[in-house]
């Protein structure tokens, strides 16, 4: 492992394998999560305080997972927050953990009905994350082009979702999420460097969410 967790920027392919390390030091999976949501909810209230009404945009990856913990810790601070499950329930373990915890509190939305962002202040977009690749498909590319329509405020989880996190610092973005706020876990990939993804990333905060310091302790 070296010095791989001290880097300021990594791939894609380096934070899955920090996030095993962390997980074989003993910091689990679901763990991580909840840090990466945890600190996702205090970021994005930081910036955006007044929020009363969020809307978060869940794929069916562990990003959507995120967005899960997200939409828990809003609903808990008096926030009125609704999930819309962009591709169907999820089929990640940990995201399956945390989408049973929202259940009886948070309503669950499906990509097929027609959703009102009229009345979001937030938006929370949990759709794709590092496991992002290739293009947007229907019905999530209908969906971002509505995020981008609507007058909320966009915090992205890790990546604007339909950019890809690996991405060359002088290629052109396709369609993606333009979000005000990313909130990156661990470390910056490539993508928050990138000149022309600058746009759509808003302002970037680098969150921590504890694989440091398992790392170290372990060494
Ligand atoms: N691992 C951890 O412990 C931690 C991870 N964390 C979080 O997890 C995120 C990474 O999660 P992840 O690896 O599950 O990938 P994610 O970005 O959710 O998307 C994968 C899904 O998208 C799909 N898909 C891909 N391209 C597509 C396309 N063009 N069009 C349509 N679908 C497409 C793909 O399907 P597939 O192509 O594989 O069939 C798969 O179902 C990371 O960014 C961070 O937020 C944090 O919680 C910290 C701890
Ligand atoms: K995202």
């Amino acid at each position: 492992m070296n010095d791989l967790h001290r880097k300021e920027v990594v791939t894609c392919e380096e934070m899955k394998a920090l996030e095993t390390a962390a997980d074989k030091a003993g910091l689990s999976y679901y763990q991580m999560m909840e840090n990466a949501g945890f600190e996702a909810f205090s970021t994005i209230l930081k910036h955006h305080p007044q929020t009363e009404n969020a809307l978060v945009f869940c794929g069916k990856g562990n990003n959507g997972g995120d967005g899960f913990v997200v939409a828990r810790k809003l609903y808990e601070a008096g926030i009125q927050t609704q999930v819309v499950l962009v591709e169907g329930e999820p089929q990640a373990d940990d995201a399956k953990a945390n989408y049973q915890l929202i259940q009886a509190n948070v309503q669950i939305l499906t990509a097929d009905v027609a959703i009102d962002m009229q009345e979001s202040d937030l938006i929370v977009d949990a759709i794709y994350g590092t496991g992002f690749h290739g293009q947007l498909r229907s019905p999530a590319d209908e969906m971002i082009t509505s995020i981008n329509h609507s007058k909320a405020y966009v915090a992205a989880l890790d990546i604007p979702s339909g950019l890809s996190g690996d991405m060359e610092p002088d290629e052109e973005p396709g369609a993606c999420v333009k979000a005000d706020l990313t909130i990156t876990f661990h470390a910056r990939k490539p993508v928050h460097c990138s000149k022309t993804a600058a746009k759509f990333l808003g302002k970037v905060v680098t969150a921590d969410i504890g694989i440091g310091e398992i790392i170290n302790e372990r060494r």
